[in-house]
């Protein structure tokens, strides 16, 4: 996983892809070589100080040069929160992550049902599955032009949406995407923090790290 500066939860996205059973590399912004690693997690956080836009100078670092042509070639990259701003900015998902509708930054557990288990990264789940994940984020409402949502929604590429309320005002209670290919995912809330019942909503978020190793649940 990547850590920018001010990445807030690359740690902890390195821990979740231990518990899963997986080897956690860690790679530096600056470095555009990512390290013969087999995927890419773009961390949460606030890279940069989230000036002029959240992940909009993280978009520019030389690992994301590597990153966007790794994910033009399948590679598989997860975008969490931060990370997922920063797919969009870097265009390999469309729409945009703007402020949450009610102007505040939101912390709490959030029901996610999970829509498309055809992507790289959730796979482990059921279709239809409800999890619950902690959402953190001042700048979390999806939005794209009413053409791009329904070609996202026709191509099943909603990989998950929210349940029990709408947490920032993104269209169509929008929680996660998918490219094409079902390679690079990007989501909102975030299952690295839900692993550890010791320390977790409960373990829903493992399914996304356990996906990608192709381990069953
Ligand atoms: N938890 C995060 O990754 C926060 C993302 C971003 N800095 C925001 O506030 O929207």
């Amino acid at each position: 996983m990547v850590t920018f500066p001010g990445s807030l939860d690359d740690r902890d996205a390195a821990r979740a892809v231990r518990a899963a059973g997986g080897e956690a590399v860690a790679l530096w912004h600056a470095d555009p070589w990512l390290h013969d690693v087999d995927a890419v997690i773009l961390p949460g956080g606030f890279s940069y100080g989230d000036y002029l836009r959240c992940g909009a100078i993280a978009r520019f670092s030389p690992v994301m040069a590597s990153v966007i042509d790794g994910a033009h070639n399948g590679m598989p990259v997860l975008g969490i929160c931060n990370g997922f701003q920063v797919l969009c900015e870097a265009h390999l998902l469309p729409g945009a992550l703007v402020r949450n509708d009610h102007q505040r930054f939101v912390c709490r557990d959030q029901t996610l049902r999970v829509e498309n288990t055809r992507t790289r990264w959730t796979s482990d789940y059921r279709e239809g599955q409800e999890i619950v994940v902690p959402i953190k984020n001042a700048e979390g409402g999806y939005v794209a032009d009413a053409a791009t949502l329904d070609a996202l929604e026709a191509e099943g590429r909603v990989v998950a949406r929210y349940v029990d309320g709408n947490p920032n005002g993104s269209q169509r209670h929008i929680a996660g995407i998918s490219n094409e290919a079902g390679n690079v995912v990007g989501l909102m809330p975030h299952p690295e923090h839900a692993i550890d019942a010791l320390t977790g909503p409960g373990t829903d978020g493992l399914g996304f790290f356990r996906s990608l190793l192709g381990v069953p649940a």
